[in-house]
């Protein structure tokens, strides 16, 4: 892990941001991370291992535990697993990005995340900055396609989505800019997994979205 130590990006480099909690990572995030780096022409991407999703009130596994499990899952020499929110100290979305652009003021940030999480994407605290800093990738997940595309930031920021190809230049583009992408999907998910036991202390308690 990069633990106590901020990943490498070389300059002009456009680098892709998968926020989560990752409670455990699972091969869903594999496939979207993929399918990023492919559909929105990413050089790299970087997971980031959250201390605790604010909107969550379910408390998640030991951090270390679960960049462990992130670190196993996730292989790809394009792609960093880290706990770069814990170094920070920072939870809030919109201040991790602000403190990276400071960090890397030669690299073009991304931020990505899966469908589900644009449909509450307005709750996040300053959203619209992270629009106005960012271009964001979006992508199908299994139940949530049409409520991502009717949510709230959908709507306002209709006129600045990149549709089909173009998407592929998004880490190019001056924010706010956003695209949305259809894959192939993958039905995992961390609550699926804590569902069955196999992780975390109180999993076998815990068969519900937390969210
Ligand atoms: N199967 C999937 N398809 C598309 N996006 C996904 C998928 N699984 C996770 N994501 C996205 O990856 C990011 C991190 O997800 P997270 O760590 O919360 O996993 P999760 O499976 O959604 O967890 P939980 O079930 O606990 O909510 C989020 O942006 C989420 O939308
Ligand atoms: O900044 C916020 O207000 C905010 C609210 C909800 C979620 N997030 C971030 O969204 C990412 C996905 O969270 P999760 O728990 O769905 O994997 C993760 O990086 C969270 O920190 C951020």
């Amino acid at each position: 892990m990069q633990r106590n130590r901020m990943p490498y990006a070389p300059a002009g480099q456009v680098v892709g941001l998968l926020g989560g909690s990752f409670d455990p990572a699972h091969d869903g995030h594999v496939h979207i991370t993929k399918a990023a780096m492919e559909r929105f022409g990413l050089d790299r991407v970087w997971w980031l291992v959250s201390p605790a999703n604010p909107l969550k009130t379910r408390g998640p596994a030991p951090i270390e535990d679960r960049v462990a499990r992130a670190q196993d899952v996730m292989q790809h020499p394009r792609v960093t697993v880290t706990d770069i929110e814990t170094q920070l100290g920072t939870r809030y979305t919109a201040k991790t990005i602000a403190a990276l652009q400071r960090l890397y003021p030669d690299v073009r940030f991304v931020w990505l995340m899966g469908a589900d999480n644009l449909t509450q994407f307005h709750l996040w605290q300053d959203w619209q900055d992270i629009m106005a800093r960012v271009p964001v990738g979006v992508l199908a997940r299994p139940g949530d396609r049409i409520s991502a595309r009717l949510s709230r930031a959908a709507r306002i920021y209709r006129d600045e989505r990149l549709i089909g190809r173009a998407a592929r230049l998004l880490g190019q583009t001056q924010a706010p800019s956003w695209a949305f992408t259809n894959l192939p999907m993958s039905q995992s998910s961390s609550t699926a997994i804590r569902a069955t036991g196999t992780w975390g202390a109180d999993a076998d308690k815990d068969t519900s979205k937390s969210k």
